[in-house]
């Protein structure tokens, strides 16, 4: 359920109509909901309030949408934060999340990540090789603390998503091979500055079953009891985020988070540790719409297409992934048409739907993309000189700009040429 619904043949983020804030803010762009992002994190939460020893982390993936409005809307109802970047950390602290809510996690973090990551006091760093181990133990000791660190283990399993988001397989770059997590640990445990206290995984994105879920669980736990057998504490698990999100209204959606809540807590009874979550598209991914106006409507020898001004550099994920996002007119009007809907970048990548039924359009209209929210505006670039899409969060009958957009003038201030170019 999202906050984006036609009422009166206008299409309404919560009470602003849309095309009014088209008229304000100019297209393309984002519109968030903050009533969505509030239900999502609070329905995620309480879905897994029961698992785990005491009450779970629930760290917002900032990747998914890192902008500052969005953050905070999270931090105000008490979301922790999974950061893979200083970066982000640096994000998500401003946003007033707490360091003890942050879990510093990600394949390939720097010394100067790791010593930013000790001294804001973060909950956790996710390890995920050995010499990261050894590199974080040498940063910690110079500074003489010790950070407490779980290793993200690769279970190998298949989670069933698209190839490019599937983080849990032997092949993968993510995480040690879980029959390596002992040797892990007893390493850790000798070196200084770093306490081994917990296990972690995340075996991939938009993940529409939850069997390959269950079954890295089911080995997790495995380990941790393994683990204790072998001498060593283990208090914390973190479970990764990668539930995944309707996509697509005429097709049945992924599990809802109450079965995932359900399993989680099956499959955990009896670990006795206290669970972290990272749940990223969950939360954000039906809380935001990317607005666009149709440019003009061109006849092609095999198809109609729809130019809009939107493009790839504002919403990557059909290019990258060829990945459905259903497109609505912003006021209903009769009829429909096939088209193919294009941005107007010079790659024949730029391409948001092929031959797809939409509602008729024609130049001057405003279209949304729906379920825009999650790894959106967080992948847009300037690709052919093109402005960062701004964003607008909504509240009720209130909007406002949460990032505004930039000019070319900035652009290419931020640019120098040396003399010897000129
Ligand atoms: C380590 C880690 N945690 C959490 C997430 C968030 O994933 P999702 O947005 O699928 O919930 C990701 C991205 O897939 C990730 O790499």
């Amino acid at each position: 359920m999202d906050h984006f619904q036609h009422r009166n043949g206008r299409l309404m983020a919560e009470d602003v109509d849309i095309a009014v804030l088209a008229d304000a803010v100019g297209t393309p762009f984002y519109c968030y909901s903050s009533a969505t992002i509030e239900r999502h994190f609070t329905v995620f939460r309480d879905a897994v309030a029961g698992a785990g020893n005491a009450p779970p982390l629930v760290a917002y993936a900032v990747k998914a949408n890192s902008n500052q409005a969005v953050i905070a809307t999270l931090a105000r109802i008490g979301a922790g934060a999974d950061v893979v970047s200083l970066g982000e950390m640096k994000r998500a602290l401003a946003a007033g999340v707490p360091a003890a809510r942050i879990v510093f996690s990600g394949v390939g973090k720097t010394a100067e990540e790791m010593e930013a990551a000790i001294h804001a006091g973060v909950f956790q760093i996710n390890l995920e090789s050995l010499p990261e181990a050894e590199m974080l133990s040498a940063v910690a000791a110079r500074m003489g603390r010790t950070v407490a660190v779980a290793f993200r283990v690769n279970p190998d399993v298949d989670a069933g998503t698209h190839a490019k988001i599937s983080t849990g397989k032997a092949e993968n770059k993510f995480g040690i091979p879980i029959d390596t997590a002992l040797e892990a640990f007893a390493l850790a445990s000798a070196l200084p500055g770093i306490d081994p206290v917990g296990v972690a995984l995340h075996i991939g994105s938009q993940l529409t079953d939850l069997a390959p879920l269950e079954q890295a669980f089911t080995r997790l736990g495995a380990l941790i009891a393994e683990l204790r057998a072998a001498g060593f504490t283990v208090s914390r698990a973190d479970l990764g985020g990668g539930l995944g999100v309707p996509y697509a209204a005429h097709a049945p959606g992924p599990p809802l988070p109450e079965a995932y809540g359900a399993m989680v807590a099956r499959v955990t009874a009896g670990w006795d540790v206290r669970l972290t979550f990272e749940p990223g598209r969950l939360i954000v991914g039906n809380a935001g719409v990317l607005v666009s106006r149709v440019i003009r409507v061109k006849s092609g020898a095999t198809t109609d297409f729809v130019i809009i001004d939107a493009a790839m550099n504002d919403l990557l994920r059909p290019s990258l992934y060829d990945a459905w996002h259903d497109i609505d007119a912003v006021e209903a009007k009769p009829g429909r048409m096939t088209a193919t809907v294009v941005g107007p970048v010079c790659e024949t990548g730029d391409t948001f739907a092929e031959g797809r039924d939409i509602p008729a359009v024609e130049a001057g209209d405003l279209v949304v993309f729906r379920t825009a929210g999650a790894y959106g505006a967080a992948m847009a670039s300037t690709y052919n000189s093109r402005l960062l899409t701004p964003e607008v969060m909504v509240k009720d009958d209130a909007w406002a700009l949460v990032r505004p957009r930039g000019t070319i003038e900035d652009l290419i201030a931020q640019d120098r040429v040396p003399d010897w170019a000129r």
